[in-house]
This record gives structure tokens, sequence and C-alpha cells, in this order.
């Protein structure tokens, strides 16, 4: 069994014991009683012709199986006004509970909090899950392309889009781009992280995000260190960049959004 098979086993465990708790029915009222969901896809730069700005995509992270506790994060509603303040274009709230230490409470808080755009950030398996992403105020959810079949791929993306949400198609391989892109995902993620074996090889981007196509907005996830990875994804052809432990393991997360995009934008200026 993959690292990502046992997430995944853990997943839809925590899922039935909500399930028990909250039915689908009423699932659906909440999600209709819901603020419509924010354009997320716009945020990312998507229909803009120039793209000449990196976006940051802000996670809320408390632990993870690879490095584990990163930060306690007593306040995540805080935390995400200073990601909006220092300049993130979507706040990524990670609910995995069991190894990520999130949960859809942390998603309430940070909807009351900000305006802006809110990745769901969980292993999706199940329309559930999409269903409760919408009722907790999300506009965008992640679909992990190692973890699902191309029918639910497809069947998952446009009940998001039936909802009004978009979603972050995440791949690692040559195959998983090509499966995304059959999928018609226009907001397709690298993850330089393995999640079968844990490891980060950030060299993996440049050579991936070349076989995406231009018309989508490319996202490099995982592995932001500083500035000088920030460069290395702008470079590479990355429009967005999602990163979690540098940010929340930063007293001042603020200046470093601002600091990553400014390393962004001059190296997007080079490769313009
Ligand atoms: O903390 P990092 O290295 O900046 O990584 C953020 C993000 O890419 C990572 O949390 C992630 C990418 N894809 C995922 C899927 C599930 C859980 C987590 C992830």
């Amino acid at each position: 069994m993959t690292v990502l098979d046992d997430i995944i086993v853990g997943v839809r465990e925590d899922m039935e014991s909500r399930r028990r708790l909250v039915s689908l029915a009423e699932l659906k009222d909440r999600a209709a009683a819901a603020a419509p969901a924010l354009d997320a896809w716009t945020a990312l730069g998507g229909p803009s012709p120039s793209r000449d700005e990196l976006k940051v995509i802000a996670e809320i992270k408390r632990r993870s199986p690879s490095k584990g506790d990163l930060a306690s994060i007593a306040d995540p509603a805080s935390l995400a006004v200073q990601y909006a303040d220092g300049g993130a274009s979507v706040i990524s709230v990670l609910t995995e509970q069991r190894r990520f230490g999130g949960s859809l409470a942390d998603l309430d808080a940070v909807r009351a909090a900000v305006g802006i755009p809110l990745l769901r950030k969980d292993f999706t398996v199940d329309e559930y899950q999409i269903w409760e992403a919408r009722a907790h105020g999300a506009d965008l959810i992640l679909l992990i392309v190692a973890a699902l079949s191309d029918a639910q791929l497809n069947e998952f993306s446009a009940l998001s889009h039936e909802l009004g949400m978009n979603v972050l198609v995440e791949t690692h391989t040559e195959e998983e781009i090509e499966r995304a892109v059959a999928a018609q995902a226009r907001i397709i993620g690298v993850n330089v992280r393995n999640l079968k074996t844990l490891d980060v090889d950030r060299s993996l981007f440049g050579s991936l995000a070349g076989l995406i196509p231009a018309e989508a907005v490319i996202v490099a996830e995982s592995g932001v260190r500083g500035a000088d990875d920030v460069s290395h994804y702008a470079a590479g052809g990355a429009n967005a960049i999602l990163v979690g432990e540098a940010l929340v393991s930063d007293a001042t997360p603020r200046e470093r959004i601002a600091e990553f995009k400014a390393a962004g934008a001059a190296a997007i200026a080079v490769r313009n």
C-alpha cells in the first residue's frame, strides 16, 4: 500500500463518520443557502492573456505525513487575513484531519474572515466531499489524478462546475497530465512531491510544465523554501505557486508572500 492509499483509507473513514451526522440532503440544503462561489479562475489570472504576475495560493496546514508537526495555528482566520493582506490570490485550507490536522471548522473560520477565493484542500474521493466543500464556502476543490479514475475525474469536475466552483487538478507524471487535459482541466497543478513516496523533486516541475497547454493556469505545488525556489518555478512556466510549510512556519507570512510575488514577477519578466 502506498502512502496515498493509506491516507485515503482514513479519509473515507472520517467522511463516513461525518455522513452519519450530516446527510447528503442536508448538505445540499446548506450548499443552496451558501453565498455563491467566487471565481478562482479569474483570481488566478486565467482569462488574462498577459499573465505577467505570479499568483500565490497560500496554504493553512498544521502537519503533514512527510514533515510531522509544522505549526499549531490556533487561529486560522487571523493567518488567512495575513495571507490575504500579503497579496495571496487564493487561500488553501487543508481540511484532512488525521494526517494534516485540519477540519471543515477551519474552512468555516477562514470563510468568515476573508473575501478571496478558498481552496478546500483534501483527498476528494466521493461526491459527498464536493457538496461539503460548497456548503462550507469553498470556491475551488482539489482533484488528485493519482487518486481517481478517469470517470471520477470527469464526474467530480462536472459536479464542481455545476456548483459554481473551479477545480485544481493535481498531477505528478506525464501520463497524469494527459489525463488532466483529457478531463478538460483548466487549472492544472504539478505537485513535485510524490504522494506515493513523499519524495520531493523540484526539477520535475520544469520538465512537466511544458506539457501543459498554455490556456491552462499552471500551478507549481510543494517545495518552496524561499525566493530561489519561487524563481525556479516561475522560470519553468508557473503561473501560480502553492505554498504551505514556508508560510505556516514563518513569523511574518504577509511579508513572505510579498517577497515571493516579487521574485516570481521578476522571473516571469525574464521568461517573457
Ligand atoms: O508545504 P509545501 O511543501 O509548500 O506544500 C504545499 C502543498 O503543495 C502540499 O501541501 C500538497 C500538495 N498536494 C497535496 C495534496 C494533499 C495534501 C497536501 C498537498
